[in-house]
């Protein structure tokens, strides 16, 4: 029998929806930063990158992380997805606290859950586009077969399933950019991570990537996307503003982009 949730205890009709709200809103958190904080050392001097910051995003929504070159964004991002471990603070992903896991579990947990997007799309060459996308899944012991299914899904949900036998050099940038973005998301994995994933695109193929990226949110992924451009930020259902290593929460002033949005 599955364990009783808070709500359900409760005697009804008495506080039933603020356990039910309470339990289902920390439930969808699928990334909780909580006051995370981070210096780097320069010779002698300490550069505090990130200072104090908590930030959620819950399933099925795209947050906007903006602010001026060094205000520490890319730190940032880099925490959420456990590439480099906050100086204090805690940060979980689907559940689990990924700062204090021991480097086995955290390599596992990240391969299983996080999917990352570069402005350079860091596809391999040697490998066509359906071989990239599944190469993550293989790599973690999912069957071949099982995980050229899983690509050709995930290339179909950005548009790109009838290129799959194509190689990279062949395609346009923004076409490499939706194919990594296909490749962070197969296997289900659930956040989607994307350092200005438009940064080298021009206008068009950047929009193309953005309708691919909400394509995905749609689907059900959490993504967290670094960017300079207020175009990007606009098809957000949030946008959060950084400076000095501060984030300042950004309001709703942007129309949701999904069903789910904050
Ligand atoms: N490896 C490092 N060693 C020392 N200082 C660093 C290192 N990485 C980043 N910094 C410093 O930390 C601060 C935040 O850098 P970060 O790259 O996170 O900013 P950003 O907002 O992503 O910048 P940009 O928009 O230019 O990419 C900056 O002052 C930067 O110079």
């Amino acid at each position: 029998m599955r364990e009783r949730r808070p709500y359900e205890t409760a005697q009804w009709p008495c506080r039933r929806n603020q356990y039910e709200d309470r339990y289902e809103r920390r439930a969808a958190q699928v990334l909780v930063l909580d006051e995370v904080t981070r210096n780097y050392r320069s010779g002698e001097i300490e550069v505090p990158a990130v200072r104090g910051v908590s930030l959620t995003a819950r399933q099925g929504t795209l947050t906007a992380v903006m602010g001026p070159s060094g205000c520490g964004k890319s730190t940032l991002l880099t925490m959420a997805g456990g590439l480099q471990p906050p100086d204090s603070g805690s940060v979980s992903v689907a559940g689990t606290r990924i700062d204090t896991l021991e480097e086995t579990q955290l390599y596992q947990h990240r391969r299983r859950n996080i999917g990352y997007v570069f402005q350079d799309y860091n596809l391999v060459r040697i490998l066509s586009v359906a071989e990239n996308v599944a190469l993550p899944a293989e790599l973690d012991g999912t069957s071949r077969r099982k995980a050229r299914a899983q690509a050709r899904e995930a290339l179909a949900s950005v548009g790109m399933d009838e290129y799959a036998d194509r190689y990279p050099d062949s395609l346009s940038g923004g076409q490499q950019q939706r194919v990594a973005l296909a490749r962070a998301f197969s296997g289900g994995r659930g956040l989607i991570l994307a350092d200005e994933p438009t940064g080298a695109l021009d206008t068009e193929s950047a929009a193309q990537v953005m309708v691919s990226l909400l394509s995905l949110v749609r689907a059900g992924a959490t993504c967290v996307i670094v960017t300079h451009d207020e175009a990007v930020a606009a098809r957000a259902d949030r946008v959060v503003r950084m400076r000095d290593g501060v984030l300042h929460e950004g309001g709703h002033d942007h129309a949701p982009a999904t069903e789910a949005a904050v």
